[in-house]
């Protein structure tokens, strides 16, 4: 099949005359005739060719085809050299290219479109496009009918797009209604719309399987539809860590060429019940009472965050809680190694290999025994309990513009792991260095009261008696000051006590000798009493629950995406290394 896919020739780009090469993987011009050596070669992967047309084509500002007999234009996906905040960004490469003959034009332009077919078997036909008028800036529509809309079009992907009249409607009618023959599911929104799609689809694929959500222990069967984000809300954060950029045409190109990203999602539940899914936090404490003051200033739009940041660390608050969690078994990495998942990450494609071992290509043999969650005993839970400023799990890194980093840089999209974070109480200045180090690449975790676990599964129930104090404190009647006790770290360690735990212990009860004695610049902030509870901000969505148990499933869901193209990693192929599995980045 490949050999017939092979073709070369003369081709002329201008009044230049080129050597075009097919190879199987990657189609190459170079030029001829030039005086000195250093020939320019463009290499683009088959797989990044959007289309080929015959005649010369134009598509911007309206589609113009000069159909020219010996002509063809190859639209390909082009790295842009401004780089994005992290990741790469793409835009519409176009070359217009002319044939010595309308029999070799002919030629190239079924060659072209059969190797795109053989090498991009996921490019999806048909989309169904959910847009939310509302996220972000309001400008949804407009960058999904200026920018999205004429690139769909223009490698003939029919979409039917609904723009949503009220929330949830997107997730009910993944729930409810037909979807036969769609490929994929395109948000033009933000986190809270992507929430919608990955509710509907994950939902839907289950009730088809039969099998109930409710129950942690229940291994979910992987959604068969891929999701596709066009970024329009006002953090973005499932887009940036998946793409590393939030730009409407990047993301566009890699729905198009059918890129395939699996994503880990973690699955919140609350007396047997579940309560919703989560890609990126699950946060009690800071991250929760953000959320819960950003509400009340929606009409900020984006930078409601900032605000209500700010309004929040000045409140200076932490809360008791009993945090327990199983570790991640078999680890092939941990959250404190420096490593980046990015796209290709090996870790994330050893965890496909456990997961569908009889066919790592296709991915249709769903391994349940590396997902195994129901025979864990009691006693492989670590527990702890103290007082936390913030308890945050991640499945993912959780980058964002805000935080180029993420919560946690080292977590892998697809691993089957979350990270879960632990800042215990500490004085403010302590805190804001923690909460600034998210701009920046100093490590957050290299900090006395913070601690990182990549784990399976996490609960959190409030310390006991705590739920008299919440009830009374909301009654007006809680006591005012702090307990001093309050301030201290209670351990058990329901495992093992071995002597790193029992050191760690030590260092947190040094930090509580230190948090007793304040300095008189934090006295002013710190000497606040915060009220005995918070709220649990998942993926943007305040819970009604404060008790919670969370289990991460492995690769539930597909993203029309890479990973994070570092543009340092690329390499050149040298010639006849064709075959890069690394889709190396040429151009
Ligand atoms: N037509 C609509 N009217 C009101 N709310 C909607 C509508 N369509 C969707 N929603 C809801 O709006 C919420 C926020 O939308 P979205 O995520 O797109 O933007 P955002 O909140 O600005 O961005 P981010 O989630 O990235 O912070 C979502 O949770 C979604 O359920
Ligand atoms: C002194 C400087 C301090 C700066 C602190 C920056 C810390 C940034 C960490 C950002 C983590 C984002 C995690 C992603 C959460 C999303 O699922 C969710 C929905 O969009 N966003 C928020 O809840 C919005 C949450 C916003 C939190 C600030
Ligand atoms: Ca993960």
């Amino acid at each position: 099949m490949e050999t017939d896919l092979k073709l070369e020739s003369s081709v002329f780009v201008g009044n230049q005359r080129y050597r075009a090469v097919l190879t199987g993987w990657h189609f190459n011009w170079t030029e001829v005739d030039k005086k000195h050596r250093d020939k320019k070669t463009i290499s683009v992967p088959v797989a990044e060719v959007l289309a080929v047309e015959e005649g010369r084509v134009e598509i911007l500002p309206k589609k113009l085809v000069e159909d020219k007999d010996k002509d063809f234009t190859v639209f390909y996906v082009k790295r842009s050299s401004s780089r994005g905040s992290s990741g790469l960004l793409w835009r519409l490469g176009r070359t217009q290219f002319r044939c010595p003959s309308r029999v070799l034009r002919d030629q190239w332009t079924k060659h072209l479109r059969a190797a795109v077919k053989t090498h991009s078997p996921l490019r999806p036909h048909k989309l169904l496009v959910f847009i939310n008028p509302f996220g972000g800036k309001r400008k949804g529509r407009k960058i999904y009918h200026s920018v999205v809309a004429p690139l769909f079009e223009l490698v003939g992907i029919s979409s039917h797009v609904i723009v949503t009249e009220r929330a949830n409607q997107a997730r009910d009618h993944l729930l409810k209604k037909d979807l036969t023959g769609f490929d994929g599911v395109v948000c033009v929104g933000g986190d809270g719309m992507f929430g919608e799609i990955l509710h509907g689809l994950i939902g839907r694929t289950q009730q088809e399987s039969g099998l109930c959500e409710n129950d942690p222990a229940v291994t979910l069967q992987p959604c068969p539809l891929h999701i596709g984000i066009i970024p329009a809300g006002s953090t973005d954060c499932v887009c940036y860590a998946t793409v590393g950029v939030i730009d409407p045409v990047t993301s566009a190109l890699h729905i198009i060429i059918g890129d395939s990203q699996p994503l880990d999602v973690c699955s919140v539940h609350h007396a047997s019940a579940l309560v919703r899914y989560s890609v990126s936090l699950v946060g009690y404490g800071f991250y929760g009472d953000v959320l819960a003051e950003s509400e009340k200033h929606r009409w900020m739009g984006p930078l409601r965050y900032d605000y209500s940041g700010a309004v929040v660390y000045l409140s200076n608050r932490s809360y008791k809680g009993i945090v327990q969690y199983l570790p991640a078994d078999r680890p092939l990495s941990s959250p404190r190694d420096k490593t980046r998942c990015l796209s290709g990450c090996s870790v994330c494609s050893r965890s496909t290999e456990r997961l569908f071992p009889h066919s790592p290509d296709s991915g249709t043999v769903y391994s349940a025994q590396y997902s195994q969650f129901s025979n864990v005993s009691e006693g492989q839970w670590v527990s702890v309990e103290g007082r936390f400023r913030c308890v945050s799990l991640t499945c993912m890194s959780s980058c964002c513009p805000k935080s180029p980093q993420g919560l946690s840089p080292s977590a892998h999209l697809a691993d089957g792991t979350g990270d879960l974070i632990l800042v215990w109480d500490t004085n403010p200045l302590g805190f804001l260095k923690f909460l600034y180090r998210h701009t920046s690449t100093q490590d957050q975790f290299d900090l006395p009261f913070v601690e990182v676990h990549r784990v399976k599964a996490v609960r959190f129930s409030l310390a006991s008696g705590e739920e008299e104090d919440a009830y009374e404190e909301l009654a007006g009647q809680g006591s005012v000051g702090m307990d001093e006790e309050d301030r201290g770290y209670v351990e058990t360690v329901s495992r093992s006590s071995s002597q790193q735990q029992l050191a760690a212990i030590g260092t947190r009860r040094q930090m509580t000798k230190e948090l007793k004695t304040p300095s008189p610049f934090l006295c002013g902030l710190c000497c606040s009493k915060s009220p005995p509870v918070s709220v649990w901000n998942c993926d943007g969505e305040i819970l009604p629950f404060t008790e919670i148990v969370c289990r991460i499933h492995c690769q539930l869901v597909r993203l029309y995406a890479r990973g994070i193209e570092d543009g340092t990693a690329a390499h050149n192929c040298s010639e006849g290394s064709d075959k890069c599995e690394r889709r190396c980045i040429l151009h």
